[in-house]
């Protein structure tokens, strides 16, 4: 018998899958992406990153995926907001800040649009609804001004 696909279920009733996702922060803005796919979700926006891969550490898949979806080379700086629960608590969502290094700038390399929010633009995008409590917590890490 195979008990793969069991054991699977049961690790992730103990252990949630991470699901990492970059602030990433440059000139007082925070960058915002556009998801193209899947079809439900295509149209929302969101931070980029992902699924933490096995053996990886949270940090190592956040620099992959920045330079996966947006060919650049990010730093990882401090958490945004709480972990957020999510596809019924298989999973949690957990955000960090970032900065841009190496001078590249994003490219959409998979989503559809980007955009740089100042903090009086965090609200003008509809971001993933998972995402709302860590938009809010990204507030008082922007500027007033920028
Ligand atoms: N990257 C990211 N995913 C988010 C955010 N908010 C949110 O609800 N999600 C959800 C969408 C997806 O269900 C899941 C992440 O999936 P993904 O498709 O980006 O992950 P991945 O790059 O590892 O994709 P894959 O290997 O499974 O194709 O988390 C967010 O801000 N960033």
């Amino acid at each position: 018998m195979d008990l793969a696909p069991w054991l699977a279920v049961q690790t992730e009733r103990v252990m949630p899958r991470i699901i990492v996702g970059a602030a990433i922060i440059s000139g007082g803005r925070v960058l915002a992406c556009e998801r193209a796919e899947p079809p439900e979700m295509a149209g929302k926006w969101e931070f980029p990153g992902g699924k933490v891969d096995p053996g990886e550490t949270e940090v190592q898949a956040l620099v992959r995926e920045c330079q996966e979806e947006l060919g650049v080379d990010v730093e990882v700086g401090q958490r945004v907001g709480d972990d957020i629960a999510m596809l019924n608590g298989t999973a949690v969502l957990r955000v960090y800040v970032a900065t841009l290094i190496n001078g590249a700038q994003p490219v959409a390399l998979e989503h559809s649009d980007l955009r740089w929010l100042a903090v009086g633009e965090l609200y003008s995008v509809p971001w993933l609804p998972a995402d709302a409590p860590i938009v809010r917590a990204l507030e008082p890490l922007l500027p007033s001004t920028a």
